[in-house]
């Protein structure tokens, strides 16, 4: 996919849903009693393997372009797959479920492409062991395929090493079905999309600053949910509008959950004029327009606190700070290296390859900005940040940027370069 220098973008456009609420309004739907209407629901590839895994476990689940409705068996209503669950490229698909799987009187087998089995699954396997079920790595490397072995689960309050969603909320829906409370404590806190849900389907779930807590419940409603235009796909809009000359770019109905909006927060610190209009809530969650506008950039460092608000648009970020004068340090965000694919590694190779000053160092990259980017060859390695990040890097870039393996994009947001080239005047 060849990426052409834009001389122009302009216009506003409406995102796709979030991933992580659109994965967990199917999850809790599947486990709640009754029909979950969800709408604006992310038809993207790693949501259809959250479908597709429920329904091997007995749930009919209904996907319309306009709804999807999850027809919900309760607690205890999942029967045992007579095949293995397919989760795909999708981090978020197999940790989740396996808290799930965790209390249920069945074995279940979980596996994913080849991404999904080199990342790390040991930080959910211990708390979930400790908790009772068994879950035994197949190859003995800590990674999927997994063999999950239900069983009656004990609370626990776990202390995570890592600010992982994903690790909380295994642990969190594990606790729906244990026999005392559970606590997750992490050192800051990640996205928490699933207590705030957990509690709309009549859950009593509950947090205090970077402590998850959790009941044993005996049931959940059937809710319906509206779900929020994505930041993390508006990232490379918000990036795009502070680089590009026009009158500015209208991103209409984003979530901006104050554990999702880092990335708003730093452009904002480097000087990106970014203002929230409309601003409303949406499916439980805050949502608002952002209305971009052309910004000259200065760096800054990101580090602590802020790294598990921006985690996945931290690739988009480093993008930016090319383009800002001074450096920007990127620091804490060691987590990147177990994404889809090693973001760091990537990113760092990548934006050298176009012609940035890239230090890579153990938890993040030193960008030195103000270096003009030539065009370059790019291999996504099928992450879909990094081939959504260099798109936006093609507009700036002079003779643009050559994508391999662009079609990756289809796993958080298939229309994306539709969307990018329709903004352009
Ligand atoms: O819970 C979620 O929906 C997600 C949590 C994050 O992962 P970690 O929990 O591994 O940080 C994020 O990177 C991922 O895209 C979605
Ligand atoms: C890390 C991501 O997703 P997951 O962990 O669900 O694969 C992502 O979407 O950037």
């Amino acid at each position: 996919m060849k990426i052409h220098p834009a001389a122009r973008l302009q216009g506003s456009l409406q995102i796709p849903g979030d991933k992580s609420i659109s994965h967990r309004s199917v999850m809790f739907g599947a486990i709640a009693q009754g029909t979950t209407e969800v709408t604006h629901f992310l038809q993207g590839a790693d949501c259809l393997s959250t479908i597709s895994c429920f329904r091997k476990l007995g749930i009919e689940i209904e996907n319309t372009s306009d709804r999807v409705l999850v027809h919900g068996k309760g607690l205890r209503g999942l029967t045992a797959p007579s095949e293995i669950l397919d989760c795909g490229n999708s981090g978020t698909t197999t940790r989740l479920i396996s808290g799930i799987l965790a209390g249920q009187p069945f074995d279940t087998v979980l596996t994913g492409d080849e991404s999904i089995r080199r990342r790390p699954m040991k930080r959910i396997m211990e708390p979930l062991s400790a908790m009772g079920a068994k879950i035994l790595s197949q190859r003995d490397n800590g990674c999927a395929p997994l063999l999950i072995r239900g069983s009656s689960l004990r609370g626990i309050h776990y202390h995570s090493k890592v600010a992982s969603a994903q690790v909380k909320s295994a642990i969190l829906l594990a606790g729906l079905y244990a026999d005392s409370p559970t606590a997750v404590t992490e050192p800051s806190l990640s996205r928490n999309h699933t207590e705030l849900m957990l509690k709309g389907f009549g859950a009593q779930a509950a947090s205090c600053g970077s402590t998850a807590f959790i009941a044993p419940a005996k049931e959940l409603h059937a809710c319906k949910i509206e779900v929020p235009g994505d930041i993390s796909s508006a990232a490379y809009f918000i990036a795009a509008g502070l680089l590009a000359q026009g009158s500015g770019i209208l991103i209409r109905n984003v979530g901006i959950n104050p554990t999702r909006d880092g990335l708003i927060r730093a452009c904002q610190a480097m000087g990106g004029k970014i203002r929230l209009e409309n601003l409303r809530e949406t499916g439980g969650e805050p949502a608002a327009d952002l209305f971009v506008e052309q910004s000259a950039l200065h760096g800054i460092t990101l580090e602590g606190d802020i790294i598990p608000a921006m985690i996945d648009e931290l690739p988009v970020a480093a993008l930016l700070a090319c383009f800002a004068e001074g450096e920007t340090v990127i620091r804490d965000a060691a987590e990147l290296k177990v994404k889809e694919s090693n973001r760091i590694a990537i990113m760092t190779e990548n934006l050298r390859a176009m012609g940035a000053d890239v230090t890579e160092t153990e938890d993040g990259m030193i960008i030195r900005g103000g270096r003009p980017l030539h065009d370059a060859e790019i291999d996504s390695q099928m992450d879909h940040r990094i081939a959504m990040t260099f798109a936006v890097a093609g507009l700036f870039a002079e003779g643009g940027v050559e994508i391999r393996g662009a079609e990756c994009v289809g796993i958080s947001y298939p229309g994306f370069f539709e969307d990018l080239e329709g903004l352009r005047r």
